[in-house]
């Protein structure tokens, strides 16, 4: 290219005095760029320094150390994530699911896939949105449903050749498509997952809380499972979450359940929470106690010698640990593989029908927790149904997100731990509270203050907001931090045959015990817990 001039090429190459003048003039730009920026207010008041609290300010230093106890709860919560993940760890098994996927979004719950697949964890928050959504189709799949179990029967001929390592029955279909429990629908949903169970089950697994086994069981229940099927189905109670009861309240409930049903004490899972109180069970450990239930079903099993697979349902109140007991079961084969049924701290993580087979001789069934619904009546007053619900929150049957009004639960905790002042003050002790002032009489409101006060639960102005303090209360019942339990009642023997709560609740246990006994041939599912005695600290 030739130039305007005519001589040579355009070259981009300036004089060397012109660059430096440049390259001054572009630093001296930049320079001043920022002293303006500098000067700026706007600029300035994004990095606002936190002034603290004033020295005069009313109240610093409580505010100061409700700031401390906030930093210190979220310490502990971190803490305790990373001892349950260390644990888990240390036991070879694989990170915790249920618990974590329990604020799922309702949208995402109402997803068709979940359902169809069985396989989620949801929070209870679905349990009332996929009710509404599917009341009336749960109606239409009924008939369905009951003819893939029957399809699924067939399917599990024995298979000589399946040996050892438990595996969910993926194939098959969830046995019911909604699992959910409205207010509205309780009885009549209850009615058929508890059918559908029963239907299917020829041994039926009745998990209870060790910490209240009286009020997580029902004597009808057991009524009916006992004429179910020409009285050919086989119940045992098991006693779950052992450690959270002291041996000696754990010897008195098996001898009192033995009296009615063969009863084995479990500890399922070794329970996740930071702080919580377990008591030693010396050889009562996750191991120990679910190859007695093993064997126990074992041994039905080969008495039986069906050709098919022996059903063994799982049933229960939200949260007794119907899916721990089941992994527990199924972690003795599929060492270090995932657990086979999702489980968690809040109520309602289970919420189909699921099937998982242990062995070719042995398939579980795992069901949603149900709310037995004889006490939830319509027709019961407010106040009645205040204290049910209260009832029911101490049983961590109802799902936080589910609680409305948390305060009458914990005047009943605090009623029933007043009965023993050992366990009220330990209580108290928890939350750093020395005494209590009540006006009116009213503990509960005086302890609740103080919680509040203690754990940083305040409203405006300081206000302390009893209400989450009750829920702080309660998801350290739940958890075991705070300890607690009802203790057998002590009934008087009649005779070695025929003992008094058998007569009581309606169920010929002389022939149960006489029977039964032999196709379990487990020593310690009977009798007067010596057996017991030598497993059991102090
Ligand atoms: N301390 C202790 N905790 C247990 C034991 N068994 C289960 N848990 C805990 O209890 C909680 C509930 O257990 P799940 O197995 O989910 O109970 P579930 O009956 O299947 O509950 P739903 O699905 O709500 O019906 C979980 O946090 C478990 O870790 C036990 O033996 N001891």
């Amino acid at each position: 290219m030739v130039t305007k001039s005519g001589f040579g090429k355009t070259s981009k190459r300036v004089p060397v005095r012109l660059r430096h003048k440049i390259e001054k003039s572009a630093v001296q730009k930049a320079r001043k760029q920022k002293k303006l920026a500098k000067k700026n207010p706007e600029w300035r008041s994004k990095i606002k320094k936190d002034p603290g609290i004033p020295n005069l300010f009313p109240n610093k230093d409580k505010l100061l150390h409700d700031m401390e106890e906030r930093k210190r709860m979220k310490a502990e919560e971190q803490q305790r994530i990373r001892e349950e993940a260390r644990t888990r760890k240390a036991e070879g098994l694989p990170a915790k699911t249920g618990a974590e996927a329990v604020d799922i979004d309702e949208d995402d719950l109402l997803d068709d896939d979940m359902d169809v697949e069985g396989n989620d964890s949801n929070p209870m928050a679905a349990l009332l949105a996929s009710a509404r959504a599917r009341a009336v189709e749960y109606d239409d799949n009924q008939s369905d449903d009951d003819d893939e179990m029957e399809e699924d029967e067939d399917d599990d001929e024995m298979d000589e050749d399946d040996e050892g390592g438990a595996f969910i029955d993926e194939s098959a279909p969830p046995l019911v498509n909604s699992k959910s429990f409205s207010k509205e629908s309780s009885r009549r949903q209850f009615d058929k997952v508890f059918k559908q169970v029963t239907d299917n089950a020829d041994v039926v697994l009745y998990v209870l809380d060790a910490r209240d086994p009286e009020g997580t069981r029902s004597k009808d229940i057991e009524r009916e499972i006992m004429m179910a099927d020409g009285g050919n189905k086989r119940l045992i109670l098991i006693l779950n979450k052992i450690d959270l009861v002291p041996p000696p309240v754990l010897k008195a409930w098996l001898l009192h359940l033995r009296r009615s049903f063969p009863t084995l004490p479990l500890k399922a899972s070794s329970g996740t929470t930071a702080n919580a109180h377990s008591f030693d069970h010396k050889q009562l450990t996750i191991k120990g106690t679910s190859d007695t239930l093993f064997r126990a079903l074992k041994s039905y099993a080969g008495a039986k010698q069906l050709k098919r697979a022996i059903s063994v349902g799982v049933i229960g109140y939200p949260n007794v640990g119907k899916s721990s007991v089941i992994n527990a079961l199924t972690a003795r084969l599929n060492k270090g593989s995932s657990n086979a049924c999702p489980t968690g701290a809040e109520a309602g993580v289970t919420t189909s029908l699921r099937q998982v087979k242990l062995d070719s001789r042995l398939k579980l069934i795992d069901s949603p927790g149900i709310v037995f619904p004889s006490s939830v009546d319509k027709t019961t007053k407010k106040n009645k149904k205040q204290e049910e619900q209260a009832r029911l929150i101490l049983l961590n049957a109802v799902p936080p997100k589910q609680i409305e009004d948390p305060i009458p639960a914990v005047n009943l905790l605090m009623k029933r731990l007043s009965q023993s002042e050992n366990l009220l003050n330990k209580m108290l002790e928890l939350y750093g509270i020395t005494a209590l002032f009540p006006s009116n009489g009213d503990k509960t409101t005086d302890f609740l203050v103080q919680v509040a006060r203690k754990r940083g639960r305040l409203g405006k102005r300081g206000v302390p907001n009893i209400e989450s303090a009750a829920m702080t209360v309660i998801n350290d019942w739940r958890d075991g931090r705070i300890q607690g339990w009802a203790t057998a009642p002590v009934l008087p023997v009649v005779s070695a045959d025929a003992p008094a709560a058998a007569i009581e609740s309606g169920v010929d246990t002389t022939k149960v015990v006489t029977e039964w006994a032999k196709e379990f041939s487990i020593e310690g599912l009977w009798g007067n817990g010596q057996g017991d005695d030598e497993e059991m600290a102090e």
